[in-house]
């Protein structure tokens, strides 16, 4: 399902958390949605899914908009950091729920994934750790096969081994069925080869919407001595820069192949670092 965002607003009194941001995302695909803390990506999460309305521009789903509109909202799913399900429903119960409200759920999946993840389906929701909670999401996530599935920072709790077993999942999934998937997370380095496209949203404004392969190699850190690398980087959009002992490092915008010749040490920067670098107050 195509999604168009169109000069998208939403104030909270006179907090503004997303300042007239446009962009579209095509299906299918995976997008990483990056941002510092309180950039304004649960925000437009919440609108994506029809949970809260806009205060001005839209969003529109195949031309629709997703607030208030049932049909439209069973095609989406939006799992959240927590707080996804009534705690007195048993994990069986909470996939009852899911199973009528998304019309493409996958029972066997989430079964299977319920073994995989050592859930107890009578259990409640209130006597699952963090993890486990979590867990539930997950399976919520990838079995209601949703056109449009939003993870939102699904995963506190969750041990690296069982992180692991979500991304392959999901990776085995999208194959399988090509959807839209919004991923916002902070451990970027972790899941950034999944993403096809990253999108940086920062104090409410679409920084960066990218091609994930163009952005890996869209910068790079070069090394050597001082006088050789500041030579090097007149002229360049530089980043940030290190120095220690007469050595210098500098992370530069720009294609890696630009350093190459230069007889200086020269490595790619991970998408993380680069959100980083992107989002530092000042940066332009
Ligand atoms: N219900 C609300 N009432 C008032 N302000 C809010 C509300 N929800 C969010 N905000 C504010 O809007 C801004 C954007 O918040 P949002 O949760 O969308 O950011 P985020 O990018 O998801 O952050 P994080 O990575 O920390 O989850 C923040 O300044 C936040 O304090």
């Amino acid at each position: 399902m195509k999604i168009e965002v169109k000069n998208l607003t939403k104030k909270y009194g006179a907090k503004t958390a997303l300042n007239s941001i446009s962009f579209t995302l095509e299906e299918p695909g995976i997008y990483g949605l990056l941002g510092r803390n309180g950039a304004g990506k649960t925000t437009f999460m919440e609108i994506l899914a029809g949970q809260i309305i806009a205060s001005d521009g839209e969003i529109l789903i195949e031309g629709k908009n997703p607030f208030d509109n049932q049909e439209l909202t069973e095609s989406i799913c939006l799992i959240k950091e927590g707080q996804n399900f009534k705690k007195d429903l048993t994990i069986k119960n909470v996939l009852k729920i899911s199973s009528f409200f998304y019309p493409n759920w996958d029972e066997a999946l989430a079964l299977e994934l319920v073994k995989e993840y050592n859930l107890d389906v009578k259990a409640k929701v209130k006597s699952l750790s963090k993890g486990m909670e979590s867990a539930l999401g997950i399976i919520v996530g990838l079995a209601s096969k949703a056109p449009i599935t939003i993870f939102d920072e699904p995963y506190i709790g969750l041990d690296a081994a069982a992180r692991k077993k979500f991304y392959q999942i999901l990776l085995e999934e999208y194959e399988e069925n090509p959807r839209t998937i919004i991923f916002s997370t902070h451990l970027i380095d972790e899941v950034s080869l999944m993403f096809e496209e990253v999108l940086i949203i920062q104090d409410g404004e679409l920084a960066l919407q990218e091609n994930a392969d163009v952005l890996r190699n869209s910068a790079y850190a070069v090394s050597g001595k001082s006088e050789q690398v500041e030579k090097f980087i007149k002229n360049k959009r530089v980043l940030d820069t290190k120095k220690l002992a007469g050595m210098m490092t500098a992370y530069v915008y720009g294609h890696i192949e630009e350093a190459k010749l230069t007889g200086l040490s020269v490595e790619g920067v991970p998408i993380q670092e680069l959100m980083i670098y992107l989002t530092e107050r000042g940066a332009s």
